[in-house]
């Protein structure tokens, strides 16, 4: 469920004050801590993902292949974003207790937050740790809390508040959002996103609609009605928010009191907040957090995962690296472009795991036909499970990443291979095995010329024995050691492109031949016997 946003709005002489919005996005953490995900740089004003640690938090073991809820944060700087995500850690670390919302004497802890007008979140941050929840019909989901940077503070610019309303919600700046949210609607014929909370701070009317998530309902069915005397942009804005979300809410949270506006020593502890803010707060939290209310994250009208997810964040940072504000059709299509990504990422992880259980590392040398057949049934059942995601973009767009895959897959196939090889006995004796014969052949030919009189010969074909005799000696030293494996990998094909040469080259040949002719759902089993090109 839930990114929350903050919109200051004038409306009638009166204001509106802070607004926060919230909507469903993303994420996940490691251990317990804010993650910086998407890097600031002031200077270019550039945004920068930094891969490395979204994936430490996302493709975790036990939650990458769970459907992910994203709450995330955003809105204007300095309205107490982070602050209020510190209350939900709360919440998510003791759901079950009733009193989750803490000791009273308890600093407020996890993303960074504090008093003053210079602003103090920069980028995106992520908590490290990505909380699993059991949902009431026993599904387990993957729920990430996202804390970004304040819009409209001084050193920001107009593109760079947007891209930030864009990564973390999805939407930003309200054109931008309607308008994307408009093309993903003439393709998937769904709303794309889902839900949207407009949490109002500081809330002082209460008398004309009550704190809590009615009287924001009455207050906000007041705000978005089309009149016809508006000007028909705002009455644009007001239909396109409608057809862009499954679900709209609004809650008005009351002011926290003085101490926490105005106090320079307030550490977030709850006897210094006013008593309805804190009554209001056990209310909203779970609206968004429990367990019934979570709302998996959607993209074109399929759930997405920890893993999928990691796609989109990279491809949808990818169109913002230009000097321009991307055109809502390039979101759309890095949209289509990372579902399709996700998809080939799911599919590869099916076949990855399929082929471990066939020819794992703790699994002992398999026949290659037997390989061969695992691997033509398991690059069915992938493909089979790309097809079956539902994707954007389009049939031939598809087809691509369809090609990709099976690209990928015989790359993976021809590793799996090797690796099965290796567990030859016999295929690693081999260098051993050549250079044996090599010294063997030599001795004797040594002896025979030497007996004929031939005594150059005899001398070459010792200097070879001897060479022959120092390879082995070293190559049993790098196998023993496992050092100077350049040297070891040197004498290995040095003595597999004689084996090659005098010895049997099935085995070779079916590795080459595979390379070549990967990618057939009907491997033909008699190729194992094909000669080396
Ligand atoms: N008036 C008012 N102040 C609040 C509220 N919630 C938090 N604050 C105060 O707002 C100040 C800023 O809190 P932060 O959580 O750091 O604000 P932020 O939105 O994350 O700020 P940036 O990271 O700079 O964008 C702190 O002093 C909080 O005590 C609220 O509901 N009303
Ligand atoms: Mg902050």
């Amino acid at each position: 469920l839930a990114v929350l946003q903050e919109i200051t709005h004038r409306t009638s002489g009166k204001r509106w004050q802070e607004v926060l919005l919230s909507e469903e996005d993303e994420e996940e953490a490691l251990s317990a801590r804010p993650v910086q995900i998407v890097v600031a740089h002031e200077d270019d004003h550039a945004f920068e993902l930094d891969e490395a640690a979204l994936e430490r938090i996302l493709l975790q073991e036990h939650v990458r292949d769970l459907n992910v809820v994203v709450v995330s944060v955003a809105g204007a700087f300095r309205k107490g974003k982070s602050f209020l995500l510190d209350f939900m850690l709360r919440f998510m670390y003791n759901q079950t207790s009733c009193s989750w919302l803490g000791g009273h004497e308890e600093p407020l802890t996890g993303f960074t937050w504090r008093g003053g007008c210079e602003r103090e979140t920069t980028g995106i941050l992520a908590w490290s740790e990505v909380f699993v929840v059991d949902k009431p019909d026993g599904s387990k989901v993957a729920v990430l809390l996202i804390d970004t940077q304040g819009a409209f503070d001084s050193q920001s610019t107009i593109k760079d508040c947007a891209t930030l309303f864009a990564l973390s919600t999805m939407t930003s700046s309200v054109q931008l959002f309607t308008e994307y949210g408009r093309l993903a609607l003439e393709e998937i014929y769904e709303k794309p996103f889902q839900t949207l909370m407009f949490l109002i701070r500081d809330w002082s009317y209460p008398y004309e609609h009550s704190y809590g998530l009615e009287g924001g309902k009455s207050f906000l069915e007041k705000r978005l009605q089309v009149k016809q005397n508006q000007h028909e942009e705002l009455q644009n804005v007001r239909k396109h928010i409608h057809s862009c979300f499954s679900n709209i809410g609004c809650f008005l949270l009351p002011h926290p009191g003085l101490k926490v506006a105005t106090n320079p020593n307030f550490d977030g502890r709850l006897t210094d907040i006013d008593d309805d803010f804190k009554t209001e707060l056990v209310n909203l939290v779970p609206i968004l957090l429990s367990p019934e209310n979570l709302v998996e994250k959607e993209i074109g009208g399929s759930k997405v995962t920890c893993r999928d997810l990691v796609q989109y964040f990279k491809a949808y940072m990818k169109i913002y690296q230009g000097e321009e504000l991307p055109h809502p059709k390039s979101m759309l299509q890095a949209t289509a472009e990372a579902n399709n990504l996700a998809a080939v990422a799911g599919a590869k992880d099916i076949y990855n795991k399929g082929m471990e259980q066939v020819c794992g590392g703790d699994k002992p040398y398999m026949a290659p036909d037997q390989l061969e057949c695992g691997h033509a049934n398991l690059l069915q059942v992938a493909v089979k499970h790309f097809r079956s995601v539902k994707k954007m973009g389009g049939e031939d767009f598809c087809r691509c990443y369809q090609e990709q895959l099976e690209a990928e897959l015989d790359e993976a196939f021809t590793n799996f291979i090797k690796h099965n090889d290796g567990k030859n006995i016999f295929y690693a004796a081999r260098t051993p095995a050549t250079l044996f014969a090599v010294m063997f052949a030599m001795y004797v030919a040594s002896l025979v010329t030497g007996f004929l009189g031939i005594n150059t010969v005899a001398t070459v074909c010792n200097l070879i024995m001897g060479v022959a005799l120092a390879a082995l000696c070293l190559w049993a030293y790098v196998k023993y050691s496992g050092e100077f494996r350049e040297v070891g990998s040197v004498i290995d094909q040095v003595a597999e492109t004689l084996w090659e040469q005098v010895g049997d080259p099935g085995v070779e040949g079916r590795v080459q031949v595979h390379t070549l002719e990967g990618g057939k759902d009907n491997w033909d089993t008699s190729l194992t016997t094909f000669p080396t090109n």
